[in-house]
C-alpha cells in the first residue's frame, strides 16, 4: 500500500472514527491527530538538527539509492519512508558516523519509531472506522430497500411505513446533517492532511539535505579510510621488514647458541674428565692424609711430651722471672734506699701538654724513656742542634694524669706521718704547669686535684686509719713570698699568718687567725669549726686565691709569688707515748722567666727581678750543696731561708721540673733541665725521723742528771783547784761547759772548719755577751737544742728564766751530746740546722734585719706555727712548781697511754688556757724575768709596725 492509499484509508478510518466520535469515540481521533502532529514535530526537530550541523553525512549511499529507486517520495508509502529513515539511522549508528552525533541519531531513531507506531495505529483506527461506516451504510441501504418494499404494501401499512419513512427521512436529514458535519470534519482533516503533507515534504527536503551531507561525509570518510589504509600499509611493510630482520637475528642467535652449546658440551666433557682425575687424586690424598694423621698423632704425642718438658722448664723460668722481678723490685728499693741514705734530692720531670690556643705544635721533647730519660732538641734547627739527653728519677709525659703523678709522690708524702720532714717543690718557667701539678686547675674536680689537695687528703685519711695506734694532729699553714716579703696567704694583710689545726679525736677543726701585724698573736683570734677535709680544702682555696696574680704576656694567670703550703704533723703513739713530728713543705715556685720575653715593666718588672733573684739564690744554694761547699748561701733570699731545713736538713726532698714543650721555650727548657740535673746530684744526707720515745726521754734525763752530777763535781774540783792555786775562783771558768765536758763531741759530717757542731754552737754562745754568765755547757746545748724545737725551747727558756740550767737538765729531757750518754748531739744539731756551715753566720745574724728568724730555724714562721699548733709544755717539776714566781701554768703533756694531751683537749679550751698573746712570743712578758739575767735571744722579729719580738 502506497502513502496515498494509506492516507485514504486513514481518511476513511478518520471518517469512521469521526462518526464513532459522534457516538462517543472522539478520543481515538484526537490521538490519531496528535500522533501525526508529533510526527511532524519530530521531522522538524530532525530537520533543525541536521541543518544545525550543516550536513547529513550519515546517510549511506545505498539507502539514498534505495530512496531514489522509490521515485517520487510522495508516491512512496509512509511505512517505506520510515523504514528508509530508520535504516539510514541504524546504519549511521552502526558505523558510528561522526557527522551525525550518536546521541542525536539514536534519539531520531526512537522518535521515528514512535512516529511509525503512532501512524500505524492511526491508520488502523481509520481502517476500523471506515469498515464500521461501510457496514452501517450497508444496513441502512438494506433497511431502505425493505421499507420501499413495504410501501408498496397496504396503506395502513403505508401510513405506518409513511410514518416510518417520515421518521426515516428525519433520520436521513439528521444523517445528512451529520454527514455534512462529517464532511466539514473531513475538510478539516484534509486541511490538516495538507499541512502534514507540507511537513512531510519539508521532512523530505531535510532528508535530501541529510543525504547530501551524508554523501559528503561519506566521501571524507572514504578519503580518511584511504589515508589510514596507506598508513597501515606502510606499517605493515615496516613490520614485515622488522619481522624479516628479527627472523635473521633469531637465526643468528640460534647459530650462536648452537656453537655455545657445543662449546659447553666440550667443556663439560673436559670437566668430567678433570673431576674424574681429581677424584682419583683425592682418593690418593685421602690415603696420604690417613698416613699423615697417623704421623701427626705420633708427633702429637711427641710434642705433648716435649710440651710437658717445656712446661716444667717454663715453670722454672717463671719462678726465675718472679725472682728476677722481686730482685728488680729489691734493686729499686735498694736504689731508693741508697738515695735515701745519700739523701739525694729526687727530681721528677713533667712535660706539659700543648694548650688549646697554641697553634705551633712542634715539640722540643724528642724522647721520654721509661727510666727517667729525656731527650730534647730544637726542632727549628734540626741539623745544627744535637739532641740533649737528661736523666732524672722519673719523667712524666704530657699525657700523665694527676693521679699518676701523685702515685709516685705518695710514699714520700706518707713518710711525713712517720716523722720525716719532706719538701716538694715545683720549678719551671712561667706557664709550664707548676701550679697545675701542685694544686690543679681552677675549680678542680677530684680527678684534677694536684699534689697539695691529694697530699692533705691522703694524710687525713691515713691519720684516721691509724687512729687506734697513733693520735695525729695536723696543722696547715700557707705562706707566700712576694717581692722578697713573707706573708700569709690566708690573710689579706701582709706578714700575717692564718693557720688551722685538725684534731680528729675531737672531730673538730679550728683555725686560729693569728693575724699579727706586729708579730704578736692577736687577742681576738678567731676559730672556725671545720668538720671535714672539704672545709680545709675550701680554706686552702681562699689562700690560693690570695696569691698575687698578675697578667703577663706569657701566662695570663701567672702567679708572681712563691707559695708554700706547710703541713705540720705531730703524732703521739698511744702505746709507747713516743712523739713523731713531721713537716711537709709543698712549694709552688713563681715562674722563672726571661724579663725580655715576658715584656714586663714597672711593678711586673720588679716582681720578675725578685723572682729571678730568689730562684738564682736557690740555684746558688743547690750549687753549693752539690759542690759540698763549706758555705751554703741560704740567706740570700727568703725562699732559700724557708727551704733551708728541706735542702740542708735531713729531709726528703723532691723537685718537680716542669717543662713547656713549645719551641719558643727551648732555651728556657734547656736551662731548666740543666738546673734540675744539678739538683738531682745534690746529696743531703740520710733523712731522719723526728721521733722521741719515752724510753729515750728517760735515758736522756738520766744522762742529764749524771752529767749534772759530773759537772757539779768538776766544778767543785775546779773550784778547789783554783782555791788551791789562786785563791780566787772565776765564775766564768768554773761554769764553762766545754772545759768541764766529760765527753768529746763527735765530729759531724756537715760541720765546717773541723769543729763539731757542739763546739761550734758553744762557741757561738760564748761569743754572745748575753751568755757570758751561763753556768754549764749543758745549759747552752739545751738552749741550742730548743732553738730548733720551739715548744721545748719555749719551755726551756722559761725554765731557764725561772730556775737555771741544772734544774732544767733534770726535768726536761734535754738532749746532750755526751760521749757516754749515748745521744748524738751532732745529729740533733744537724737536725736543727745548726750543723751547717752557715750556722755561724746565721747565729751572728740574730736581731738583724726585718725578718731574721728564718735564718736560724727551719722556717721561723713555721716555728711559731709549730709552737702555736702543738703547745707542749714541760712537766712541772718539783723545783719549778715550788718556785713562787711561776708566771704561767702550762697544761700537762700527755703522760698516760690513750691520753692525747693537748690534742685531745677541745681546741677552744687549749686556746683559752694559753692566752694567744703568749703563744707565739715570750720576750715581752714581764713574768719571764730571768733571775740571773740569763736570756737566750734566739730570734727576733721586726713587724711592719715596728714592734720587735724577741723569742727566748
Ligand atoms: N699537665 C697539664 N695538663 C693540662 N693542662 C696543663 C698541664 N700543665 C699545665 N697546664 C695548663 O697550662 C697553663 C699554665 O699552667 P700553670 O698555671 O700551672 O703554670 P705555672 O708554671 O704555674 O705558671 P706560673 O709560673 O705563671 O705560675 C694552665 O692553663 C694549666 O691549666
Amino acid at each position: 500500500m502506497d502513502l496515498q492509499s494509506e492516507i485514504h484509508v486513514s481518511e476513511n478510518g478518520g471518517l469512521n472514527s469521526l462518526n464513532e466520535a459522534r457516538n462517543g469515540g472522539v478520543s481515538g481521533k484526537i490521538e490519531a491527530f496528535n500522533g501525526l502532529a508529533e510526527g511532524s514535530n519530530f521531522s522538524h526537530v530532525l530537520q533543525s538538527n541536521q541543518s544545525k550541523h550543516g550536513h547529513n553525512r550519515s546517510l549511506s549511499a545505498s539507502k539514498i539509492s534505495e530512496l531514489m529507486k522509490l521515485g517520487n517520495l510522495e508516491s512512496a508509502s509512509t511505512q517505506s519512508l520510515f523504514s528508509v529513515v530508520k535504516k539510514i539511522l541504524d546504519e549511521s549508528i552502526e558505523k558510528k558516523n561522526e557527522d551525525i552525533p550518536q546521541r542525536v541519531a539514536s534519539v531520531l531513531k526512537l522518535v521515528v519509531q514512535e512516529i511509525e507506531q503512532r501512524v500505524s495505529k492511526h491508520a488502523d483506527n481509520m481502517k476500523k472506522q471506515n469498515n464500521l461506516c461501510k457496514s452501517r451504510e450497508d444496513r441502512y441501504q438494506s433497511k431502505i430497500r425493505a421499507l420501499e418494499t413495504l410501501a408498496s404494501g397496504t396503506t395502513e401499512e403505508n401510513e405506518v411505513v409513511m410514518n416510518q419513512l417520515q421518521q426515516m427521512k428525519i433520520e436521513k436529514t439528521k444523517m445528512e446533517e451529520r454527514k455534512k458535519l462529517e464532511e466539514q470534519d473531513l475538510i478539516k482533516l484534509r486541511k490538516e492532511k495538507d499541512t502534514y503533507e507540507i511537513k512531510i515534504s519539508s521532512l523530505k527536503e531535510e532528508l535530501t539535505l541529510a543525504k547530501k551531507n551524508s554523501e559528503k561525509i561519506l566521501l571524507q570518510l572514504e578519503a580518511k579510510t584511504e589515508e589510514t589504509k596507506d598508513k597501515l600499509q606502510k606499517k605493515i611493510l615496516e613490520l614485515e621488514f622488522f619481522l624479516t630482520d628479527s627472523r635473521n637475528k633469531v637465526k643468528e642467535l640460534e647459530d650462536l647458541t648452537e656453537s655455545k652449546f657445543m662449546q659447553w658440551k666440550r667443556k663439560e666433557n673436559a670437566y668430567n674428565h678433570f673431576i674424574d682425575s681429581q677424584f682419583g687424586s683425592l682418593q690418593e690424598l685421602k690415603l696420604a692424609s690417613e698416613s699423615i694423621k697417623h704421623e701427626v698423632l705420633k708427633m702429637k704425642n711427641v710434642y705433648a711430651e716435649e710440651f710437658y718438658h717445656f712446661g716444667v722448664n717454663l715453670k722454672g723460668l717463671t719462678d726465675a722471672a718472679k725472682d728476677y722481678h722481686s730482685i728488680l723490685e729489691e734493686n729499686r728499693k735498694l736504689y731508693n734506699e741508697v738515695q735515701d741514705l745519700k739523701g739525694n734530692i729526687r727530681v721528677y720531670c713533667r712535660v706539659r701538654p700543648f694548650l688549646r690556643g697554641q697553634s705551633e705544635k712542634q715539640t722540643t721533647i724528642q724522647y721520654i724513656g721509661e727510666n727517667g730519660e729525656l731527650a730534647v732538641q730544637n726542632p727549628s734547627k734540626p741539623g745544627k742542634d744535637t739532641p740533649r739527653l737528661f736523666k732524672f728519677n722519673k719523667v712524666f709525659a704530657p699525657a700523665a694524669t694527676q693521679e699518676e703523678v701523685f702515685l709516685d709522690t705518695q710514699p714520700l708524702i706518707r713518710s711525713v706521718l712517720d716523722g720525716y720532714n719532706v719538701c716538694i717543690f715545683a720549678y719551671g718557667q712561667t706557664g709550664s704547669g707548676k701550679t697545675y701539678t701542685m694544686t690543679g686547675p681552677n675549680a678542680a674536680s677530684i680527678v684534677d686535684w694536684g699534689v697539695n689537695y691529694r697530699a692533705l687528703n691522703d694524710l687525713f685519711n691515713i691519720s684516721q686509719n691509724r687512729r687506734s695506734s697513733i693520735s695525729y694532729e695536723i696543722g696547715v699553714q700557707m705562706v707566700e713570698i712576694y717581692n722578697e716579703q713573707m706573708c700569709a696567704s690566708f690573710s689579706l694583710h701582709p706578714l700575717c699568718t692564718m693557720f688551722f689545726i685538725v684534731s680528729f679525736d675531737l672531730h673538730t677543726l679550728g683555725i686560729w687567725n693569728t693575724a699579727q701585724p706586729n708579730g704578736l698573736a692577736v687577742p681576738d683570734a678567731s676559730m672556725y669549726p671545720v668538720k671535714s677535709t672539704e672545709d680545709v680544702l675550701e680554706l686552702m682555696n681562699i689562700g690560693l686565691n690570695n696569691r698575687a696574680i698578675g697578667a703577663t704576656a706569657l701566662n695570663e694567670r701567672s702567679s708572681r709569688s712563691h707559695s708554700i703550703l706547710t703541713v705540720h704533723v705531730r703524732g703521739t703513739e698511744l702505746e709507747s707515748d713516743g712523739v713523731l713530728r713531721g713537716c711537709l713543705h709543698l712549694v709552688d715556685l713563681a715562674g722563672s722567666e726571661r724579663v725580655d720575653r715576658s715584656e714586663a715593666t714597672g711593678n711586673r718588672l720588679r716582681e720578675a727581678q725578685h723572682i729571678n733573684k730568689s730562684l738564682s739564690a736557690l740555684g746558688d744554694v743547690i750549687y753549693a750543696l752539690a759542690q759540698k761547699s763549706p758555705h751554703v748561701p741560704y740567706r740570700n733570699s727568703k725562699l732559700t731561708q724557708v727551704l733551708q731545713s728541706s735542702l740542708g736538713g735531713q729531709a726528703k726532698t723532691l723537685m718537680f721540673v716542669q717543662l713547656n714543650p713549645d719551641v719558643q721555650s727551648y732555651s728556657e727548657t734547656v736551662s731548666t733541665l740543666k738546673f734540675a740535673e744539678r739538683v738531682s746530684g745534690v746529696e743531703l744526707g740520710a733523712a731522719q725521723s723526728n721521733k722521741e720515745g719515752r724510753g729515750v726521754r728517760e735515758l736522756m734525763e738520766q744522762v742529764a742528771s749524771l752529767k749534772d752530777s759530773v759537772a757539779k763535781k768538776d766544778e767543785e774540783i775546779g773550784r778547789l783547784r783554783l782555791l788551791k792555786t789562786n785563791g780566787t775562783v772565776e765564775k766564768r771558768e768554773m761554769s764553762s761547759p766545754r772545759r768541764h765536758s766529760t765527753g768529746a763531741p763527735r765530729p759531724t759530717q756537715r760541720l765546717s772548719g773541723g769543729k763539731t757542731s757542739s763546739e761550734k754552737a758553744a762557741s757561738d754562745f760564748d761569743n754572745s755577751s748575753e751568755y757570758s754568765d751561763r753556768q754549764s755547757e749543758a745549759g747552752s746545748r739545751q738552749s741550742i737544742h730548743e732553738f730548733k724545737h720551739h715548744k721545748e725551747f719555749f719551755k726551756q727558756s722559761r725554765l731557764v728564766a725561772l730556775g737555771g740550767g741544772q734544774n732544767l737538765l733534770k726535768h726536761n729531757g734535754i738532749k746532750f751530746d755526751l760521749a757516754d750518754g749515748g745521744m748524738n748531739f751532732s745529729e740533733d744539731i744537724e737536725l736543727l740546722g745548726f750543723g751547717d756551715a752557715d750556722s755561724e753566720e746565721r747565729l751572728s745574724d740574730i736581731s738583724e734585719g726585718d725578718l731574721s728568724m728564718g735564718t736560724e730555724t727551719d722556717g721561723s714562721i713555721s716555728s711559731i706555727v709549730e709552737y702555736t699548733l702543738f703547745p707542749e709544755f714541760a712537766k712541772p717539776s718539783a723545783e719549778i712548781t715550788e718556785k713562787p714566781n711561776v708566771p704561767v701554768k702550762f697544761p700537762r703533756p700527755p703522760t698516760k697511754k690513750g691520753q692525747s694531751g693537748s690534742s685531745k683537749m677541745p681546741l677552744s679550751k687549749s686556746s683559752s688556757k694559753i692566752p694567744s698573746s703568749k703563744r707565739a712570743t715570750v720576750s715581752s712578758s714581764s713574768e719571764l724575768k730571768p733571775p740571773k739575767k740569763r736570756q737566750a735571744i734566739l730570734f727576733t722579729y721586726h713587724g711592719s709596725s715596728g714592734v720587735r719580738i724577741v723569742v727566748l
